[in-house]
């Protein structure tokens, strides 16, 4: 019997073929949510799941209910119901170290761009207004041998490290669920409290996975405790930090900058002032966003459903325990 799966976000002819060699597709090339009839009659008969960007609520599996695994297209699976599909024996599949060096890429341009005021300033081009040299007034902050604090040290927060301590000579502090040890070696890196980093970082770049734990992990009371002079930056996603905050605390002078990836909603409403405040560098989650590693991505992914549903180990799986129960 042939399978069927459920490709819920666009991807290359190539990949696509490759999928359609194995399996019975159905497509959407483009989907905003779970609720067009389509898909969820699609859902009914699917024993795969691929794509990106769209939230899967755990009732939503009862409809599946011949599902044995799902690839998402990122290495973040904020979007899963993880416990409720373990529950299920279903394989949930991601993407990590494809994208790590693109996105740790994205980070530093962020850090560079808000301290440099790069956006601002090419803006001020734009308009004709550089009519002399430029004076204090629109100076920026030093990023070499400043202190950068990363909230969140597994792939992509050493990987930004690594280009702060290795290529800017940036001490470096981090706060992290574990020690790393062969890390602190290789970039002379710090491990400390939250509250530490916060008070003593230049720049503060969070990487940590959205969860229970990490929503909202930086509020008002932390912005408080970061420098006036502190630089702060999110490539992680939105709802690790409380946005409302984030907003004051720029307003009220509490920290000087920010650079900013991922936003509590996406696409960012058209109501949020955070893009239209000069000493804000906004992007439209672009973290992975190049031809290279997105096609690694998609190719990640769709290696991981094949050999998921031929009853194969994928190469990434985020729920080991299901696997296991599989065993
Ligand atoms: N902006 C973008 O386009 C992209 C964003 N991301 C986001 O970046 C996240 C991180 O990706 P990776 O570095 O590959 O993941 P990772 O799993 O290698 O690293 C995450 C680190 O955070 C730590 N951590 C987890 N909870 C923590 C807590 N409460 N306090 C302190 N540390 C904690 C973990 O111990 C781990 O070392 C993804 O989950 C995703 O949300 C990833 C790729 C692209
Ligand atoms: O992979 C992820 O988690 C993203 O945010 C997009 O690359």
């Amino acid at each position: 019997m042939t399978k069927r799966i459920v490709a819920f976000s666009r991807l290359k002819s190539p990949h696509l073929e490759q999928l359609r060699q194995e399996f019975h597709v159905d497509y959407f090339e483009r989907l905003d949510s779970t609720d067009a009839p389509d898909f969820r009659a699609a859902l009914a008969h699917a024993h795969g799941l691929i794509g990106s960007s769209l939230k899967i609520a755990p009732e939503l599996l009862d409809e599946a209910p011949h599902l044995e695994a799902i690839a998402t297209i990122s290495v973040g699976y904020d979007n899963y119901p993880v416990d409720e599909l373990t529950r299920r024996d279903i394989l949930l599949c991601n993407t990590p170290d494809v994208l790590t060096e693109t996105t740790a890429d994205t980070g530093f341009l962020l850090l560079m761009a808000a301290a440099r005021r790069a956006v601002e300033l090419a803006e001020f081009v734009k308009r004709g207004d550089w009519q002399a040299s430029i004076g204090e007034a629109h100076f920026g902050s030093d990023v070499h041998g400043k202190t950068l604090g990363m909230i969140g040290f597994g792939r992509i927060g050493a990987a930004i490290a690594r280009r702060g301590a290795l290529g800017f000579g940036m001490p470096v502090l981090y706060s992290n669920a574990s020690p790393k040890p062969a890390l602190e070696e290789e970039l002379g890196a710090r491990r400390c409290e939250m509250d530490e980093l916060l008070a003593q970082a230049d720049f503060v770049c969070v990487t940590v996975p959205l969860s229970t734990e990490t929503e909202h992990l930086i509020g008002a009371r932390e912005f408080k405790r970061m420098k006036p002079s502190a630089i702060f930056v999110n490539i992680a996603r939105g709802k690790v930090v409380d946005e409302s905050a984030l907003i004051a605390a720029l307003e009220m002078g509490e920290i000087h900058a920010a650079g900013l990836d991922v936003f509590e909603q996406e696409p960012l409403s058209p109501e949020s002032p955070l893009p239209y405040m000069t000493n804000v560098v906004a992007l439209p989650h672009i973290g992975s966003a190049t031809h290279e590693t997105r096609d690694a991505m998609a190719q990640r992914a769709v290696d991981n459903i094949i050999l998921a549903l031929e009853g194969k180990r994928p190469i990434s799986l985020v729920n080991e325990e299901a696997w296991k129960q599989r065993q």
